[in-house]
């Protein structure tokens, strides 16, 4: 995953799916437009839950040129081929998570609002470095805020692409994308669009197009 000349979307899963029915929507979304990657992300789901949705779902998004990263977990996106993983600063070392997933796997850091995490996300060898929330969420309690200075001060320093998340839909996302975020990551604006998912990516696309006018 890297960061191009413009910004990207970066596809986070429902909080709760059953695996074999998310398929079919997953791959309509996946279909509706430029999607970079899709995050699996599955709360309090044992590890044979886990390996059944990648199983399942990881061909649906590497079939279509989607990168496949795993959240909280770069032990199983190692053992089970994910292109990476996404890790919070409560799941573990990052040395130790890039030391699992190799130097070709990406990694991708939970920063907060917070530079110094992000430099030193970049340091313990990050492939991207993640702010929010930048926006109310309804997906989880989000403790900490992000706001868009950060995203500019980030691309103007540093090359590492950067991953913008939290509340973010297709009517707030022009401030993010203007202010030089590489990806923005979406959950609720995808999967909770009014007209279905693939309404949801087309619209999200739509928004950063014209936000890049
Ligand atoms: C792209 C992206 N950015 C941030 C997060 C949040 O990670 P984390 O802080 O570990 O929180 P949980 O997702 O584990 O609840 C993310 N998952 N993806
Ligand atoms: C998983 C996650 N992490 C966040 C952070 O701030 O680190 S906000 C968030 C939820 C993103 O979902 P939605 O697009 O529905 O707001
Ligand atoms: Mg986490």
């Amino acid at each position: 995953m890297s960061g191009g000349d413009g910004c990207q979307l970066y596809l986070i899963t429902p909080p709760a799916l059953d695996p074999r029915a998310f398929a079919d929507p997953l791959a309509r979304a996946l279909d509706a437009g430029d999607v970079a990657a899709l995050q699996l992300r599955l709360k309090d789901v044992d590890d044979d839950a886990l390996k059944r949705a990648i199983e399942i779902l990881m061909p649906v998004a590497q079939s279509r040129g989607v990168a496949f990263l795993m959240n909280d977990r770069a032990d199983l996106a190692a053992k089970m081929g994910c292109d990476g993983a996404h890790i919070g600063q409560e799941d573990g070392d990052p040395v130790a998570a890039r030391k699992l997933l190799g130097p070709d796997r990406t990694l991708g850091i939970t920063c907060h609002g917070s530079r110094h995490l992000a430099m030193e996300a970049g340091e313990n060898g990050a492939d991207y470095v993640a702010f929010g929330a930048f926006f109310p969420t309804a997906t989880k309690q989000a403790e900490h805020s992000a706001t868009p200075d950060i995203l500019e001060w980030w691309s103007e320093m540093f090359e590492l692409p950067s991953v913008a998340i939290g509340g973010i839909t297709a009517g707030n996302c022009a401030p993010l994308v203007r202010s030089g975020a590489d990806f923005l990551a979406v959950v609720g604006a995808v999967w909770n669009h009014p007209d279905g998912p693939d309404a949801g990516v087309r619209a999200m696309l739509e928004a950063i197009t014209a936000a890049e006018r």
